[in-house]
């Protein structure tokens, strides 16, 4: 299934008509350069394109009242005075007279994203809207936004396709205090938001968006505000939150569809955020949510205000949502000191909702609400100045190219297997060198192995040479003997392969964990038994009591550990081993697939025992980049591995600084 891009020139039709400092940023180009870009991409040739449609009143009235839809009805017919006069009650937007036709354009765009995705037609979607939506409220208009399209968007889901639970995920840099207020008791839905706060210091300068605000009554623990107290927050920083908050919280919530409110000012160069996040980093947040929902995620512009950063961010997501693999996320730093604070205190104003979160720490010792009062004080909370800050021009590389190489998938199976379709046969070219078969027989052949065993070892260190070199992307070999054939990919990667590998293991069994001290290897190990292995750097086991057939436990492990020690770990290739016997059930098996594809350019190799044959569909599958099943709602995670993954992050948070969730003591 494709990807929808929902975009109309009429949305471009307004714009300011007076000085105001406060709105002179949001202008119709952010919406021209973005979608020329994925014109000029070739990216909007590769979406289906489903035309926007004119929102009905009763659409409006599922979020707004009357009496605001009444006054916006009469602002086409207005004069520039009372035009002026009308914006006067709300703050730091505008109105124009073809504005409430654009904000109608901009609702009506996001319910045929979410029609075209619930209804099948696409797996996804991006809708290209202006005005924004995220701070509109019931009866008032507020920054740049007249109604709350994602809000909309959400009531709308859940009326017409009984949609149960909701997912908004709002990445855009400033609070979305309208979608906050619209579900703060409505448990069905879910909003997540980051946003530049400054300890209440930046706009809109609410008590309410900071991490204590959990949402109300029955919807406590359904509103989650992250707030970035501090700008030039990076990469890592944002990564951070989605590993130890967003993800693990997200996948206990099992929503059916999955809203965003996509906003790029949180991008590097934005005037607004400040921050120095990369527009690759869209790439890898908009990865990571599409295993949720079955894949269902539509994406909704809000905000984004430089003109070089919004549209490459932009493409960003839409080339992800068609299910190209994401760039390398090169070189990640620590989360630094103020990101771990807010999110120690957001994950222990969480706990008591989340059981992922049950054994989160207690709030920083430096406890950041006291610095929000003697802010307030010291007189320090002032709005940040209407006047044009020198932003000293930021510079940032080119996001890298993504090319996806011509063949996808390609099997190695034993005869009598079929291939599954949309997958190539891999056989290992040309006649096999005779050193590595040399190589191969004197160290990974056991006598009485027939010649096939060793044409298979063949073809795996051929195909795994075709991913290094980008020909192809992801491979799953069946083989006799499992961890021989790890045993001899691990070793074909220190000397042949130019990338570091990323080696997973799912199950028990004895993984020579002597591999490579040097770092070229990185070994996890998810099994039921307390490994003896001498701990290292480089060979972690993480043991569950009841071993990968726990679902929460392993879900668990994989988004507070797996995940950032894989990204931190940066491979070139992914080697994903099911161990015999391992126990996971095929939804997780193709959750961990298709989250791990969002490492080393979707390079995962999959290693599985030749008589797993009712596992290829399914690997195939996520291999081939579809969306894993929803797991449905989790149960909480043993506490026993709860605190044995803290534990682990605790002790390897030295070396490996995406695990940490606390703010470093102030000592
Ligand atoms: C969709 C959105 O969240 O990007 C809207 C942001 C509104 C910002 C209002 N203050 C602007 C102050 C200008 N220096
Ligand atoms: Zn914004």
């Amino acid at each position: 299934m494709g990807t929808a891009l929902i975009y109309d020139e009429e949305m471009t039709k307004y714009k300011l008509l007076w000085v105001d400092p406060a709105c002179k940023i949001e202008v119709p180009e952010r919406l021209t350069v973005s979608h020329e870009a994925l014109v000029a991409t070739g990216l909007a040739d590769r979406c289906v394109s489903i035309p926007v449609r004119e929102a009905t009143e009763a659409d409006i009235l599922l979020v707004h009242s009357e009496e605001y839809l009444e006054g916006v009805k009469k602002t086409p017919y207005m004069t520039l005075e009372d035009l002026q006069e009308f914006t006067l009650q709300y703050g730091d937007v505008y109105f124009h007279p073809n504005i409430y036709h654009c904000a109608k354009l901009a609702i009506g765009a996001s319910l045929q994203l979410v029609d075209a995705v619930m209804t099948g037609k696409v797996r996804n979607g991006m809708a290209l809207v202006r005005p924004p939506g995220h701070h509109s409220m019931r009866s008032a208009a507020s920054g740049f936004c007249v109604f709350n399209n994602v809000a909309i968007a959400a009531q709308y889901a859940k009326r017409q396709y009984g949609v149960k639970r909701v997912l908004i995920v709002d990445w855009d840099i400033h609070h979305g205090q309208g979608v906050q207020y619209c579900f703060e008791d409505d448990p069905s839905v879910l909003y997540f938001s980051w946003h530049r706060y400054e300890h209440q210091k930046f706009w809109p300068q609410l008590r309410e968006s900071d991490f204590d605000s959990v949402g109300k009554e029955k919807g406590a623990g359904f509103n989650i505000n992250v707030p970035w107290n501090k700008v030039k927050m990076q990469n890592s920083d944002y990564l951070s939150i989605f590993f130890h908050v967003l993800l693990p919280v997200a996948y206990e919530f099992s929503p059916d569809l999955v809203l965003v409110c996509a906003g790029f000012d949180s991008a590097i160069g934005d005037p607004e955020g400040e921050m120095c996040a990369t527009p690759d980093i869209f790439a890898h947040l908009t990865h990571l949510l599409m295993n949720l929902a079955g894949g269902k995620v539509c994406a909704v512009l809000e905000g984004g205000y430089n003109l070089t950063s919004l549209p490459q961010s932009v493409c960003q997501t839409v080339q992800t949502l068609l299910g190209d693999p994401a760039p390398r996320p090169a070189n990640l730093e620590s989360p630094c000191k103020s990101a771990l604070e807010s999110l120690q205190c957001v994950r222990s104003a969480h706990r008591q909702y989340w059981s992922c979160l049950k054994h989160a720490a207690d709030l920083p010792t430096s406890d950041i609400s006291t610095k929000r009062i003697k802010l307030e004080e010291e007189g320090e909370k002032t709005g940040e100045g209407e006047e044009d800050k020198g932003t000293d021009e930021k510079v940032w590389a080119q996001p890298p190219k993504r090319v996806a190489p011509s063949i996808r998938t390609a099997v190695v199976l034993p005869d009598g297997v079929a291939c599954p379709d949309q997958c190539e046969r891999f056989s290992s070219p040309g006649d096999p060198d005779p050193l590595v078969v040399s190589k191969l027989r004197e160290n990974y052949l056991k006598d009485g192995d027939d010649g096939n065993a060793l044409t298979t070892l063949y073809s795996l260190t051929a195909l795994a040479d075709k991913m290094d070199r980008n020909e192809i992307c992801s491979g799953l070999v069946l083989v006799r003997d499992v961890s021989m054939a790890m045993m001899c990919v691990v070793q074909h990667a220190a000397t042949a392969l130019s990338n570091r590998v990323l080696v997973v293991c799912v199950g028990d069994g004895k993984v020579r964990s002597d591999c490579s001290e040097d770092g070229k290897t990185l070994v996890v190990q998810f099994s039921s038994k307390e490994s003896d292995d001498q701990r290292s750097k480089y060979y972690i086991p993480v043991c569950l009591q009841k071993g990968c057939s726990d679902v929460p436990g392993l879900l668990h492990s994989i988004s507070g550990l797996l995940l950032p020690l894989g990204y931190e770990y940066d491979p070139g290739l992914v080697l994903l081993v099911q161990m015999p016997d391992s126990g996971i059930c095929d939804s997780v098996w193709q959750q961990l697939i298709g989250l791990l594809q969002g490492l080393a350019r979707g390079h995962t190799l999959v290693l599985m025992r030749e008589d797993e044959r009712t596992r290829v569909g399914p690997t195939a599958s996520s291999l081939l980049g579809n969306a894993a099943p929803s797991l449905g709602q989790l149960h909480a995670p043993l506490p026993e591995d709860v605190k044995a993954v803290e534990s682990l992050r605790h002790r390897l948070k030295s070396d490996w600084k995406l695990l940490q969730t606390t703010a470093p003591e102030t000592g």
